[in-house]
């Protein structure tokens, strides 16, 4: 046996995403796998979507639409390419009743009327990194619906509230894909594996550190940002932290989620309220941050405490990641 075959043969057989998903349902005695089917639907919407952004600057699905979404901001092919693989995964599924996603003004009914979970996705994240080869992402949070089964979903099925979320996760299309999700029991971390088309358990337990060495945010919207949010990049910035933003959500996330770190977005002049979608992107990461040991505001308030409005794709203000970064934000903030 040469050397090589021997390192192959003592490497032991690696977990992937469908063998973990049935070893986390059959510790849970009553579970259906149901909702394991409706992770396994999304894991195989993030493939396909691995491949479009793959071989984005090849085919045509790069380039804007020319059209807005229902946020006002300008969409992109793959934001709708994206859009139209996941919610199709989703149907074809049978989980889930319903999906509310950034791309889509109302609520989407599947047609699975007796599916009883709805989620709420954010397709493609970091759009205006599509087009220059740069880490985009989707995000996704789940909920078991609160409307009858048998009938169509309703907007209070979406409405629950962060800590009414089952599970929530990420796929990060980088240097290589991942898929990050948790149940409320830990953060578990899958690499893509291209040539096998399989996700395989790649860290186990994610927890970030309390402490970091990052601080992310746009500094091009210094002069629109709170008081108190200078005074704390102040600190950051005297304490000789490291700035770091890619603009993608997903990825700056991800990256402090490892190093230890802060991410930022603050209410802006003509953003009162922040950019960022509260059911999509504000819940979801917060849910895996609280699981990873970490903390997620809007300031004074803990995200996955905040009510919810009427408004589906309402926004919020994201301070999130290291414990004790946020931590010292809030103290700034309540100064
Ligand atoms: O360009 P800005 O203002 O820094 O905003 C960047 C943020 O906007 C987003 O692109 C919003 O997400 P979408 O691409 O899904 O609309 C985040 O990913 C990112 O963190
Ligand atoms: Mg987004
Ligand atoms: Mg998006």
């Amino acid at each position: 046996m040469t050397p090589t075959t021997e390192n192959a043969l003592a490497t032991p057989v690696g977990i992937t995403l469908e063998r973990y998903i049935k070893r986390k349902q059959s510790e849970f005695a009553y579970a259906t796998g149901e909702l394991s089917q409706l992770l396994r639907d999304l894991a195989l919407a993030g493939k396909i979507v691995n491949r479009e952004v793959n071989r984005a600057g090849l085919s045509r699905i790069t380039g804007a639409m020319g059209e807005k979404n229902v946020q006002g901001e300008h969409q992109q092919r793959l934001d709708v390419e994206a859009n139209i693989r996941f919610v199709r995964a989703l149907t074809n599924g049978g989980e889930a009743c319903a999906v509310l996603s950034e791309e889509d003004e109302h609520i989407i009914q599947t047609g699975n009327v007796f599916g009883k979970y709805v989620v709420a996705i954010d397709p493609l994240d970091g759009s205006s990194n599509i087009d220059v080869n740069v880490s985009i992402g989707t995000i996704f949070s789940i909920y078991r619906r609160v409307s009858r089964v048998g009938g169509p979903a309703r907007q209070e099925d979406f409405l629950q509230g962060g800590r009414a979320q089952v599970a929530a996760g990420y796929i990060l299309y980088g240097s290589s894909t991942m898929l990050v999700y948790t149940t409320g029991h830990g953060v578990a971390g899958f690499t893509y594996e291209n040539s096998l088309g399989e996700f395989f358990l790649s860290h186990p337990d994610i927890k970030i550190p309390r402490q970091g060495p990052v601080f992310s945010c746009n500094e091009g919207n210094w002069f629109d940002y709170p008081e108190f949010v200078r005074t704390f990049l102040m600190t950051c910035k005297e304490r000789r932290l490291t700035a770091r933003y890619v603009g993608s959500l997903v990825a700056d996330y991800h990256r402090n989620l490892f190093t230890g770190g802060i991410y930022l977005y603050p209410p802006t002049t003509d953003k009162p309220t922040g950019k960022l979608r509260l059911l999509y992107e504000g819940y979801p990461l917060a849910f895996i941050i609280e699981q990873a040991g970490g903390m997620a505001v809007t300031g004074a308030d803990v995200v996955l405490d905040v009510q919810p409005t009427t408004d589906l794709h309402q926004r919020a203000p994201l301070f999130v990641g290291s414990a004790e970064l946020v931590v010292e934000l809030q103290a700034v903030a309540a100064q």
